[in-house]
């Protein structure tokens, strides 16, 4: 018999709802919430019934019985770091998600809502690679302060799963292939895939890399000091203004970079001039990469939201096509790598993790 799945993937900027029968896709929605709307939220926790609604809106909307599924699964947050693979969502990793062990992060919801639906239904919950799965070659952890080592937290869903996309239409395994990954979403990441790791990555959200529509990436440190201890900020505004607020949200006062290209091809200088500023930056992260790579890379890989904008994919070709070809999967395969994720453990090919 077919198991079906709900898969939850709330991302800063959205949510996204997928409904599974195996790997068969019956519907998918991605609901976008605007700056206002989350702002009004002061912790990622406080957003829990909010998103729920929006998910059993459309399951009512769709006449999709909320008791027909086998298995709820999200995508996972920021936990402890951790190796890659399918985790039940026991007690403790439920708490250290509404805790936030390592910081908010909309993925934290992703398993507390897959737990509460499952539990209320009766069926099993489960996270598939979360954004803290940690492969690091040792030389990649090191930041210049001994206290303050460099982490691993990006979009290791999407980057893994469209990685191994392209292997699988390339022929070759995963694992044989040198990639720099580019996932430019709400947040940005760029990853060095070397056998199967992601062994090094920039990422907005950590602090080091491009920014992104709403984080602030690597930001001048002696400037950021001054800043924190200019007495005009509490700890939380610092930390919103660099996740949250940051990115195209400082510059321009909006997530969307539609809107963006919206307003520079209607003249406006600075929307035009922020947005070549991003792709800089993203540009320098996948040149930084390719050197981790030693500069053999296979292909660059270009995904995520702001991958549908042909101009951005057109620019980033022109100042990094130099280093591989590229190969563009826009938007994200998420909730197909979630699905499967819980396929392989309920079909017994996979052990699934304990926390
Ligand atoms: N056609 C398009 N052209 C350019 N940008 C686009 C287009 N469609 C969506 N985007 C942008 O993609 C971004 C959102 O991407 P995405 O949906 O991957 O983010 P998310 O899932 O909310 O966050 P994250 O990927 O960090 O988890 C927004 O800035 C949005 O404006
Ligand atoms: C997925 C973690 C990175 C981010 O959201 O920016």
């Amino acid at each position: 018999m077919a198991i079906k799945s709900l898969i939850i993937n709330p991302g800063s900027t959205s949510t996204k709802i997928g409904v599974f029968e195996d790997e068969n896709l019956l519907f998918e929605e991605t609901l976008r919430h605007s700056t206002e709307e989350i702002s009004k939220y002061d912790t990622i926790f406080e957003q829990k019934d909010f998103r729920k609604k929006i998910i059993t809106d459309l399951l009512a909307e769709k006449n999709c019985d909320l008791k027909s599924f086998n298995v709820i699964v999200g995508r996972g947050g920021l936990l402890k770091p951790i190796p890659s693979g399918t985790y039940a969502v026991t007690d403790d990793l439920l708490e250290d998600l509404k805790v936030g062990v390592q910081g908010q992060h909309a993925s934290n919801l992703g398993g507390i809502l897959a737990r509460e639906i499952g539990d209320e239904i009766g069926v099993p919950s489960y996270i598939v690679d979360p954004v803290v799965v940690d492969e690091l070659m040792p030389i990649a952890r090191y930041s210049g302060l001994e206290e303050i080592p460099r982490g691993s937290i990006f979009h290791a869903l999407n980057q893994k799963a469209v990685a191994k996309r392209y292997a699988k239409e390339a022929g070759k395994p995963y694992e044989s292939l040198r990639l720099v990954v580019v996932h430019m979403g709400g947040g940005v990441s760029v990853g060095a895939h070397e056998d199967g790791k992601v062994v090094d990555v920039f990422s907005a959200f950590d602090g080091d890399g491009a920014f992104s529509p709403e984080r602030a990436g690597g930001v001048p440190c002696a400037a950021l000091v001054k800043m924190c201890f200019s007495g005009k900020y509490t700890e939380k505004e610092i930390s919103a203004k660099l996740i949250g607020k940051g990115g195209l949200n400082s510059y321009l006062g909006t997530n969307d970079m539609r809107e963006v290209t919206k307003r520079a091809n209607e003249g406006d200088a600075k929307a035009a001039e922020v947005k070549q500023a991003f792709l800089l930056q993203v540009a320098k992260d996948i040149g930084a990469m390719a050197c981790v790579l030693n500069g053999k890379v296979d292909q660059i890989v270009i995904t995520g939201g702001i991958a549908y904008g042909e101009d951005v994919v057109a620019k980033l070709k022109e100042r990094c096509g130099w280093i591989a070809p590229v190969t563009v999967y826009p938007g994200e395969d998420e909730l197909l790598a979630l699905a499967q994720g819980a396929l392989r453990v309920m079909n017994g090919e996979e052990q699934v993790k304990q926390y």
